[in-house]
Parts: structure tokens; sequence; C-alpha cells
């Protein structure tokens, strides 16, 4: 049976935990930073270890849940040691110090790293249209502006005081995802499956008459025109996270054990 390891406990890990047990599953460890196995050990009510060595060694499918800091931090040391660690920090994939450390753990020591599509899907179709060839992608993510705290949005609008729509960042997915940790994710999975990070381009948007977290992929290629909208409600724990990002985590372990797959 496979053994399941989780990383962070915050709102989409306790998610991702509580769904797995539903489906027959059961996560045995959470990683937590030093300081934090009390915390961590108390919201998942598993064991928890601080090093991602204690944690190769109790499982063989992690569940990377800790954002970008998580991701960095314990990456190269699970695939290193073999692991098939299944993340959501995909916009850690902009820094390519990063990606290279990754991919030569992964190389060396037999580790695979998964993507989890996380709050936006189609990904399957962009990525068949990239075979013919793609001359625009265009990713646009609004949310309300409490989805955004925390992130340079708050720098950019009086979040508090918005009366409509307004976007704070244009540009590169690269830049999006480097810039906004917890909210730009879904702009590197759109980049990562199609035109790359610095071909990609990315609206940022905050809206007081939102009450959804929308992402919109609008792509053109040699294969026609995709337009793909998903809203998306956020997790109750936290408004920056959709819900449907900690269910395609879940997706993702089951389908690392299932025989036929989808
Ligand atoms: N791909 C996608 O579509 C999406 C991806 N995400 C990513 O998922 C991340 C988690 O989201 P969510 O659960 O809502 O966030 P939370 O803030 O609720 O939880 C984050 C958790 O990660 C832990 N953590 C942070 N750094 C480390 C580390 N170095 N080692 C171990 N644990 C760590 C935190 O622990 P502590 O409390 O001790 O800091 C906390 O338990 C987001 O930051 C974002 O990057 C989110 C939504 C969509
Ligand atoms: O959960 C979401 O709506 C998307 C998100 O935060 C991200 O892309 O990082």
């Amino acid at each position: 049976m496979t053994s399941i390891g989780i990383i962070g406990f915050g709102a989409i890990a306790q998610y991702v935990a509580r769904e797995l047990e539903r489906g027959g599953l059961r996560a045995a460890v959470v990683l937590a930073r030093p300081g934090r196995e009390d915390a961590a050990r108390a919201a998942m009510q598993i064991e928890a270890v601080t090093d991602a060595d204690a944690l190769a060694e109790r499982a063989d499918l992690v569940i990377d849940c800790a954002g970008h800091a998580g991701l960095a931090a314990h990456g190269p040391t699970l695939l290193g040691a073999g692991t098939r660690l299944v993340t959501l920090s995909l916009g850690a994939l902009a820094d390519e110090a990063l990606v290279g450390a990754l991919e030569a753990a992964a190389r060396r020591g037999g580790g695979v790293l998964q993507l989890a599509s996380g709050a936006i899907g189609a990904l399957d179709a962009l990525a068949a249209a990239r075979v013919g060839g793609l001359d625009v992608v265009r990713y646009t993510g609004t949310k309300p502006p409490r989805g955004w705290a925390g992130s340079p949005a708050e720098e950019a609008l009086d979040l508090g005081a918005l009366t409509q729509a307004e976007a704070h960042f244009t540009g590169t997915a690269r830049a999006a995802a480097l810039a906004y940790p917890k909210n730009a994710n879904v702009a590197a999975a759109v980049a990562l499956t199609g035109r790359g990070f610095d071909a990609t381009e990315v609206r940022l948007i905050a809206d007081p008459a939102a009450t959804q977290n929308t992402h919109r992929i609008e792509a053109e290629g040699a294969f026609g025109r995709l337009d793909v909208t998903i809203s998306g409600h956020a997790l109750p724990d936290n408004p920056r996270s959709s819900a449907l990002a900690a269910m395609s985590a879940v997706h993702a372990a089951r389908r690392e054990t299932e025989w036929m797959r989808l």
C-alpha cells in the first residue's frame, strides 16, 4: 500500500487529508517547519516531522501543500530520495535555479515531480494545442479583494476601498509567479503547459463585486481558439485558495495509486 505524506497543514493540506481518508487512502505523516510540529499534529491528527529525509523514509508519495517555500526547501531532497512528489507550487518553477536543482535530484534519485492542475482546467487541450503551435496564450485571474490579501496587490491598490474591478498586475507569467507566490500558480500552470513563462500574458484583477475566484485562459494557434473560464469557490479557511486546487491535489494523488488512469 502506498504510504502518503503531506507538506504543510494549512487550508489545502487539511482538505487533502480529509478527502484522501474519505476515499480510502490515508496520509501517515505531515512535514512542518521546525517549531510547528505540535500545531501540525493538532491540525492533521497524524505524525509530524520537520525534515525531508524523515518524510522520505516514511512516505513514497508526498503531496506538497506548502507553497513555493515548501517545494524549494524539500523538493530536491525528496526527489533525490526517489519520492513521487505531487505539487501545487507551480509558480516556484519560474525560478530556473530551483528547476535545475529539482531536475538534478530527480535524475539522480529517481523521484518524479507531478504537477497538479490546481484551480484551473483545460490544460490537456492547451498541451495538445502546443503541438501544432500557439500564437497567443493569455491568463486572467480575478478574485474578490480579500483573495489578494498579503500580495503585491495591497501596494498597487487600496483593496478595502475598491468600487470597481481593477487590474493590479499586467505582465509575463514569470513576473506574476515570482511576485505572487500564493496567487499566481495558475498562471504558471498555463505557462508551463502552453507558451512558457516569458511568452504567456497575465492580468490579475481585484473585483469587489466578485464572489468567486475566476480563472480564464484564452489561446490561439494552429488548432483554432480556446476560451475557458472556471469560477471556483474559495476554500472556507483561505479566501486566496480555490477549492478546486485542493481537489486537484487529491485527484493527482489518487491517480498515482490506481491501475487505470485518466
Ligand atoms: N496550483 C494552484 O492552483 C494553487 C496553488 N496554491 C499554493 O498552495 C499553497 C498553500 O495554500 P493554502 O493551504 O491555502 O495556504 P495556507 O497558508 O493555509 O497553508 C500553508 C501551509 O504551508 C506551510 N508551510 C509554509 N512554508 C513551509 C515550509 N518551508 N515547510 C513546511 N511547511 C511550510 C504553512 O505552515 P506555517 O503555518 O508553519 O507557516 C502552512 O501550514 C499556496 O501558498 C499556493 O502557493 C494555492 C492555490 C491554488
Ligand atoms: O486558488 C486559486 O484560485 C489560484 C491561486 O491561488 C493560484 O493560482 O496560486
